[in-house]
């Protein structure tokens, strides 16, 4: 079958979005491995999908497949990019969108400085993470082959590490970033965030995804990064997270408040593919 789809991005963060509430096709792992492929598919990150939602009080089903093939809960940069795919697809004239996902429900609002997104509650507890630990800590001591590393752990509906380091164009994101992201105490496996932090409204970021590797950014990466941050004692309300495909705004109030993040989105091209 010929499948319509657009390229999108996030901060160079990419994604294939397909609209299936108005097409009919099932995708499956390997054919998104194979259309992920910078090669010899489409490439991307991430695959989006739209779908007709479950729950009367949604717009929108919003579904999320790493480049691996394996479906995840969340994804932030992604979400800002599904909310300017169904504004201008006129799938719907909402500019208040309300879109669940396997991570929660989120809303989603388009304005005139790009999409902010209600990304909800961050869970900290280790089990709904999940994060294997006694009890809920600001921080925690991960053993890596023989080093001990201090990390934060959150889940913004899907799981994040967050470590603390002094120059993040010189961090181990390509060696250590995998390590983590498949770490016995992480039994889901983690996206892992190196985090430098540079004042306390201003922090540089790179992430490695779980499923995905070193992406230009990730949304939820960045709104991880300032929950660890502000749980830490170093950073304000309001942050701007500097990450190598450009700057995400991130608010957080504090625990039990939503996290706020707004950004722009991008329309690369149109294109139809036979799956
Ligand atoms: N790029 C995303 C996150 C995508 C999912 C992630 N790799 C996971 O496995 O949880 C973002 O912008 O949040």
């Amino acid at each position: 079958m010929l499948l319509k789809f657009t390229k999108m991005h996030g901060l160079g963060n990419d994604f294939m979005v397909v609209d299936l509430v108005s097409q009919r096709a099932k995708i499956f792992p390997d054919q998104v491995r194979e259309l992920a492929d910078r090669n010899f598919g489409i490439g991307f990150d991430q695959l989006l999908i739209v779908e007709p939602p479950t729950d009367p009080d949604m717009d929108f089903k919003y579904r999320i497949f790493n480049a691996d093939g394996s479906e995840v809960e969340q994804c932030g940069n992604g979400a800002r990019c599904f909310a300017r795919f169904v504004y201008d697809k006129r799938l719907t004239s909402k500019k208040t969108i309300n879109v669940e996902t396997r991570g929660g429900n989120i809303q989603l609002n388009l304005t005139d400085d790009g999409v902010t997104v209600d990304m909800g509650v961050p869970h900290l507890l280790p089990e709904s993470i999940p994060f294997i630990a006694d009890q809920q800590q600001e921080k925690y001591l991960l053993e890596v082959e023989g080093d001990a590393f201090s990390i934060g752990a959150v889940s913004m509906g899907n799981p994040h590490g967050v470590l603390l380091v002094d120059d993040v164009d010189n961090a181990p994101v390509d060696s250590l970033g995998p390590k983590i992201e498949n770490h016995e105490r992480f039994p889901n496996r983690v996206n892992v965030g190196f985090m430098q932090v540079v004042s306390r409204n201003e922090v540089r970021l790179r992430v490695h995804e779980r499923g995905a590797g070193e992406t230009l950014a990730c949304g939820t990466g960045a709104c991880a990064a300032v929950v660890a941050g502000r749980l830490q004692g170093l950073l304000d309300e309001v942050v701007d997270v500097h990450l190598p495909g450009g700057t995400l705004k991130i608010q957080w109030a504090g625990e039990g408040k939503p996290v706020m993040m707004t950004g722009p989105t991008a329309r690369v091209f149109e294109g139809q593919i036979y799956l």
